[in-house]
């Protein structure tokens, strides 16, 4: 320190700082001789506290970016499972957590039923009222189904006018008979379409499935294959016949 007098050295701390707030090379020579002189650390101090606050900056943004991926990730896992016009579970979604139920029962002693549902003349309500009524009736069909199941079944909509549901511990036939009856019954509500109040009517398959008998697949094809017996019968509901495992 013996060659810079005390005004010297404050001003060239001043002119170092100044340098360093706004990040230009150091200074004059005297002043640089100066640093690396009689302040390394102090530089060094400094070049490591403006390293670290651009680390963390750069730390907040990847988070921000992290964040927003996820939440990206989160819309695309949800668009993948779920059908866009209802909200609803999509086919899918339905068949992953059936094969999933089928293998938990075993498990849980459980009983499963897959209802498969399909609105009648659907087509007749797109010719006569137009494609969007067709699709608002589809979302009301939807929210119906839905408010009367319990929460724990899955309601989905396994494309075109066609919608299942997984009802589990469903012990015995009168019950799901009794169901079936209230889901005809809330459906058949008259609805309002653009002003015209129409009519709708849905045919419903069960089928269920006992311990060690039948594969979620089997299941959905039995409760369609009972869907079009109850439509071709107008019975509203039939039960599929239970076949022999391996069948
Ligand atoms: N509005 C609308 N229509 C759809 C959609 N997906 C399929 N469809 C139509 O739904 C109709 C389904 O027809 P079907 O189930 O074969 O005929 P249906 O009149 O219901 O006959 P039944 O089931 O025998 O009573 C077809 O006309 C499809 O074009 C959709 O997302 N929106």
């Amino acid at each position: 320190m013996g060659h810079f007098t005390l005004n010297q050295r404050a001003r060239m701390a001043i002119r170092i700082n100044l340098a360093l707030i706004h990040d230009e090379k150091p200074v004059t020579k005297t002043c640089s001789d100066f640093l690396f002189a009689h302040c390394p650390t102090m530089l060094e101090g400094q070049r490591l506290a403006g390293e670290t606050d651009r680390l963390r900056a750069e730390l907040e943004s990847l988070k921000r970016e992290i964040a927003s991926l996820r939440e990206e990730e989160a819309v695309i896992r949800h668009s993948a499972r779920h059908d866009e016009l209802t909200g609803l579970p999509n086919r899918a979604h339905f068949a992953a957590c059936l094969e999933d139920g089928i293998k938990q029962q075993s498990l849980k002693d459980d009983r499963l039923a897959v209802f498969f549902m399909d609105v009648d003349h659907f087509k007749e309500v797109n010719d006569r009222y137009g494609h969007a009524a067709g699709d608002a009736l589809l979302r009301v069909v939807a929210t119906r189904l839905h408010r009367a199941m319990r929460k724990d079944d899955m309601v989905c909509r396994l494309g075109g006018d066609e919608f299942a549901c997984l009802l589990h511990g469903m012990p015995d036939n009168t019950q799901l008979a009794r169901l079936a009856r209230k889901l005809l019954v809330s459906i058949a509500t008259p609805c309002n379409l653009n002003g015209v109040m129409v009519e709708v009517h849905i045919s419903i398959g069960i089928a269920t499935t006992h311990q060690g008998h039948g594969e979620g697949h089997n299941l959905l094809a039995m409760a369609d294959e009972a869907m079009y017996k109850a439509k071709r019968s107008n019975s509203g509901y039939a039960f599929a016949e239970l076949r022999a495992p391996g069948a």
